[in-house]
């Protein structure tokens, strides 16, 4: 089977340079709140989809930083109930400490409200929720919002710079949607 490297049918919705705009604003944002800070914060970045937006946003910080994830998900194809599996906790003690949380998508919200209330359940005095994208108020389950939010997209199902569309295209460099078929 071959697999192209972007879908015949996807659409562009945000453009690598709006992207890179983003998370040189999210960094500075970041750098701003941390700085000078006397202990080092831990980074959590959420596996899969959280690494790539990680992996461009971690070199542009400056303050102490304990880099480490957990992996949490809820859409892989073995979870057909949309409830969260736990793959993998952080294995960094978070009591104590302030914590950034990275993630690519908040969509209906199950997946950031559980990894916040495992971090305040484990101690962490400050929890701080950076996502790339995030979908209206209108798509949450549970009522929750980020600290951070690269940018606002509208709620369409989402793919490219780490998340996937059926296991796929996590690497593309921008976001794309598939439009509605009419
Ligand atoms: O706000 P929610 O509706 O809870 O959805 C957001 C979560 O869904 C995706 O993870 P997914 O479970 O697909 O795993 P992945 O990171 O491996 O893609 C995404 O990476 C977020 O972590
Ligand atoms: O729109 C989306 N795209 C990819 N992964 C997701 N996880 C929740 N929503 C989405």
């Amino acid at each position: 089977m071959s697999v192209d490297v972007v879908p015949v049918k996807a659409k562009l919705l945000v453009d690598e340079s709006a992207l890179q705009s983003a998370f040189e604003r999210l960094a500075n944002e970041l750098n701003s709140r941390f700085m000078g800070e006397a202990e080092a914060v831990v980074l959590l970045t959420v596996m899969n989809g959280g690494m790539v937006f990680a992996g461009q946003l971690i070199p542009k910080l400056r303050f102490p930083l304990i880099c480490d994830y957990l992996h949490a998900t809820r859409y892989d194809s073995a979870n057909k109930t949309g409830a969260l599996d736990w793959k993998a906790r952080p294995s960094v003690e978070l009591a104590g400490r302030k914590v950034i949380v990275v993630d690519d998508i908040l969509d209906q919200g199950v997946t950031c409200a559980a990894i916040n209330a495992f971090c305040t359940g484990a101690g962490a005095t400050q929890v701080v929720f950076v996502v790339m994208v995030a979908k209206p108020e209108a798509c949450r389950k549970v009522a929750f919002e980020a600290d951070l939010i690269g940018l606002s997209i509208p709620d369409q199902f989402v793919f490219g710079m780490g998340m996937d569309y059926s296991g796929l295209y996590r690497n593309l460099p921008a976001i794309y949607f598939m439009p509605e078929e009419s």
